[in-house]
């Protein structure tokens, strides 16, 4: 098979960072005297990045934040979350063995994920997983973040991809729509943040394990062409 372009979304479908980020969410929502939240409501609040996961968990408490004190949060919760981003967060089963297959078959491997870029490349380092990726590039890395097509198309340029000949793999709306608005085919884990099924996000396919995503790519990649 000619070479892909895979770009694989972050939290939710490549590693299962809710652990990490609830924590990081509950120590500043205890400080600011909110409810610490379930880890089983991360579904509804990982996916758009930190300062929306901030506001939905204010907002679950019934709270908000004004702008200016947002930003001290926000800080807060960047340079705590760095300290504590691969405590306890792993790559889902078979991610490593995966990577390493596409890598060996000659595909451009990149992540396109709304976390900010240096969490992002400092967590895939910690979790030995930086050397598969020609490009990891978070929800700042542009001006236009997922679902805006454009995070996903520059990702792809400078991962030095072929968008006509790319796939997503993501685990919430946010994926399916950014792959949608840039006309680029995705599949969708079922085992990520999402508050609505992953079958029912109008994704070409729905993968439950890594194991299942090599056929059912090879089986996208035919409408590619030769
Ligand atoms: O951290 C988030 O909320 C979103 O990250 P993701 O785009 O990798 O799912
Ligand atoms: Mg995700």
């Amino acid at each position: 098979m000619r070479a892909l372009t895979l770009v694989f979304d972050l939290d939710g479908t490549l590693v299962h960072t809710a652990p990490d980020l609830m924590a990081t969410l509950n120590m500043i929502l205890a400080r600011e005297g909110a409810a610490p939240l379930p880890l089983e409501q991360a579904n509804a609040l990982i996916g758009g990045g930190a300062r929306v996961l901030l506001e939905r968990g204010f907002a679950a408490n019934g709270r908000t934040i004004d702008e200016g004190h947002m930003a001290e949060l926000y800080r807060d919760f960047l340079d705590h979350y760095a300290e504590h981003l691969a405590e306890h967060s792993r790559p889902y089963d078979g991610v490593e063995a995966a990577l390493a297959r596409f890598q060996a078959e000659g595909h451009v491997l990149a992540v396109c994920t709304n976390k900010v870029t240096w969490h992002s490349r400092k967590l895939v380092e910690e979790l030995g997983l930086a050397g598969s990726f020609k490009a990891v590039c978070g929800g700042d890395a542009f001006a236009w973040r997922k679902p805006d097509a454009r995070h996903l198309t520059m990702t792809i340029a400078e991962a030095g991809g072929d968008p006509a000949r790319a796939v997503m793999v993501g685990d919430s709306i946010t994926d399916v729509s950014a792959a949608r608005n840039a006309g680029i085919p995705v599949i969708c884990v079922d085992f990520g943040y999402t508050d609505v099924p992953a079958r029912e996000l109008g994704a070409d396919a729905v993968v439950s394990h890594f194991s299942e995503l090599d056929h059912t790519i090879r089986a996208i990649a035919a409408r590619f062409g030769a």
